[in-house]
């Protein structure tokens, strides 16, 4: 299979990796240092589920200098997708898929708009992983999921994209309600975001302590509550049960934005608590700790702050 994967970094440098070493016919859009770094030694990946090396010739600078393509993934930050889903305009032809793995509930959305919308199939992955130098993505430990499916009706091209995950090893499963399993993982995202990065601590002390354990469960259980004003079919007690998965976690897991909020790098924020915020708003519904938390972490957003700024 053809696959091209927009971003290099730990979702689809790690994904892209394993589909290569799969046997599968990748080509990463990358740039800046990383791209130099790969076209200087390729790409390489150190997981727990074992290394991975992938060859310079696989990574171009441009989506313009996609060949044809399958199935294209998307993995930049959220930010880069509106500039990411015009360019893929002269990517996709009426056999390529589009399938994005980044987090949030607003990305298809945003390719729709750009694509022709039954080129875009949801997705969304469970993967802790990022760019530990030019070059190189770490996988920090097994856990590497990926769902998808188209939005509405069959889709005879799902079963080779799903063929391939698997057999290249990627735990994987095709849905055939993909927005509803996009927003259950942004119902638990936005708690985990939200609580880590607020108090800069992982899971395991976040519902250890009684106070940031109700702050995590009504954080998620606004997202729930807005979801379900949008017409998303979860369960109105979902957050209860993403906080008795919460309690599943290793005591050591955090989000990729409280990661990105101790490297000082620019935060997805807009788009997890500042997104409930904003959807709740346009809906009427209530998110006050949504927006305390995007209040307390906006001087954050673009960077950590310089003093007195
Ligand atoms: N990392 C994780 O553990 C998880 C992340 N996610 C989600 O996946 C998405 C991607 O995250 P992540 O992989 O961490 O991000 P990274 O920052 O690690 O990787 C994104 C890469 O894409 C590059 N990029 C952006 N735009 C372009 C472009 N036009 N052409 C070429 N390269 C481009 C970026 O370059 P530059 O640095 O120059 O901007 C960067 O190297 C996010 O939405 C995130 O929330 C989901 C699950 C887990
Ligand atoms: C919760 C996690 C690690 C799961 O993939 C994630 O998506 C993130 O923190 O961005």
């Amino acid at each position: 299979m053809r696959i091209a994967v927009i971003g290099a970094g730990g979702v689809g440098g790690y994904f892209g990796a394993r589909l290569a070493a799969g046997g599968h016919d990748v080509t990463f859009v990358a740039r800046g240092r990383h791209l130099a770094a790969i076209r200087d030694h390729g790409l390489r990946v150190r997981s727990a589920l074992g290394d991975l090396h992938v060859p310079a010739a696989s990574a171009v600078a441009a989506i313009a200098d996609v060949g044809p393509a399958d199935v294209v993934v998307v993995a930049v930050k959220l930010w880069d997708t509106e500039d990411v889903a015009a360019q893929l305009r002269d990517v996709v032809h009426a056999g390529t898929r589009v399938v994005s793995l980044q987090n949030g509930v607003h990305k298809d959305g945003i390719l729709r708009g750009h694509l022709p919308p039954e080129s875009v199939w949801g997705g969304s992955c469970y993967i802790s992983s990022f760019i530990q130098e030019p070059g190189v993505v770490v996988h920090n430990n097994t856990l590497q999921k990926i769902v998808f499916g188209p939005y509405g009706g069959d889709d005879d091209l799902v079963a080779g994209f799903l063929d391939a995950c698997l057999a290249s090893g990627i735990e994987t499963e095709a849905s055939s309600d993909i927005e509803r399993v996009i927003w259950e993982k942004f119902v638990f995202l936005v708690g985990l975001s939200a609580t880590t990065s607020t108090v800069r601590q992982p899971i395991g002390v976040i519902r250890g302590h009684r106070r940031s354990r109700v702050l995590l469960h009504d954080v998620m259980a606004e997202a729930v509550n807005v979801g379900r004003a949008a017409g998303v079919k979860l369960e109105p007690d979902f957050a209860e049960d993403r906080l008795a998965f919460c309690d599943t976690l290793p005591p050591t897991m955090t989000s990729s934005m409280h990661n990105d909020l101790e490297q000082g790098n620019r935060l997805e924020l807009p788009w997890l608590s500042g997104g409930v915020a904003d959807l709740g708003h346009d809906l009427g519904v209530p998110t006050p700790r949504n927006q305390t938390v995007a209040g307390i972490l906006a001087p954050y957003e673009f960077g950590r702050p310089a003093a007195g700024s």
